[in-house]
């Protein structure tokens, strides 16, 4: 396949960039901002764009912007040699590439919430966005519960009867705060990580880990403070 975007074109040296699938949205703020720290200087005009894929081949990159679940996606097929994505959906997706990096950006957790009131139902039913990530901890405690795909709003759902308990991130609890829902069970702490295709993290290993370098030091140096 022959594509002429820019992706596949050679930095100053000659060597191919860097191919990072960057998720749009939250994570992007906050991603875009450690890279800068890191000194990879993606231009702050880059924040508002609508523009798929951007080559900065100053620091022998490409960046495509992509929609969060399905950054493993890109890294697993190797369109992307690498890329940023939360452990949520990590964990939900279960796709073959290398974890490399906590950032430790986008700061939240996966929980189990319900109303206050909450009582074990005879038919339980909980609503989610992580069907493979609900489905697994439910299974694991023994407990037998029918699990509901939604897409969003998932904290409607015990409020107009559709499922007794909900799997979903927690940040600040405001969502809950304002829907009079209670955190029941925390299921595991989610942070943004730095994912490899492991074809290109043997072939570009050396621009791959200057840049786990960088990143890390930044981690550090913001750790310190
Ligand atoms: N309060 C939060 N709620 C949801 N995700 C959060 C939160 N804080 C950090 N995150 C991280 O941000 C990621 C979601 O980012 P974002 O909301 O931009 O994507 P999205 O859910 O695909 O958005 P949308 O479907 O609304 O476009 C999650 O995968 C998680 O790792
Ligand atoms: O604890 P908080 O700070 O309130 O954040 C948690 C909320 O944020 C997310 O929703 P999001 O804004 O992504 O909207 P969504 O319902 O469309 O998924 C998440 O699904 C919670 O609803």
């Amino acid at each position: 396949m022959s594509l002429d975007n820019g992706l596949y074109a050679p930095d100053q040296s000659g060597r191919e960039l860097l191919k990072v699938a960057m998720p749009k949205g939250r994570i992007y703020k906050v991603a875009s901002k450690l890279f800068r720290e890191a000194g990879v200087p993606i231009p702050t005009d880059f924040d508002d764009t609508r523009k798929l894929i951007i080559e900065l081949p100053e620091v022998g990159m490409s960046f495509i912007m992509a929609k969060p679940v399905d950054v493993p996606t890109y890294v697993e097929y190797g369109v992307a040699d690498i890329g940023i994505v939360g452990k949520d959906v990590l964990m939900e997706e279960n796709k073959d590439v290398y974890e490399l990096l906590d950032l430790g950006i986008a700061k939240c957790r996966m929980s189990v919430i319900g109303m206050p009131d909450w009582k074990p139902a005879i038919n339980p039913r909980v609503a989610t966005k992580y069907p493979s990530v609900a489905s697994q901890y439910f299974r694991e405690l023994g407990q037998q519960v029918e699990v509901i795909k939604l897409n969003g709003s998932i904290e409607l759902a015990p409020l107009i009867g559709l499922a007794d308990r909900i799997v979903d991130m927690v940040e600040t609890g405001q969502t809950l705060r304002e829907n009079g829902l209670v955190e029941m069970e925390t299921i595991f702490g989610i942070t943004s990580r730095l994912i490899a295709n492991r074809v290109s993290y043997r072939m570009k290993n050396e621009e791959i880990q200057s840049l786990c370098d960088k990143l890390q030091h930044a981690i550090a140096a913001k750790a310190s403070v």
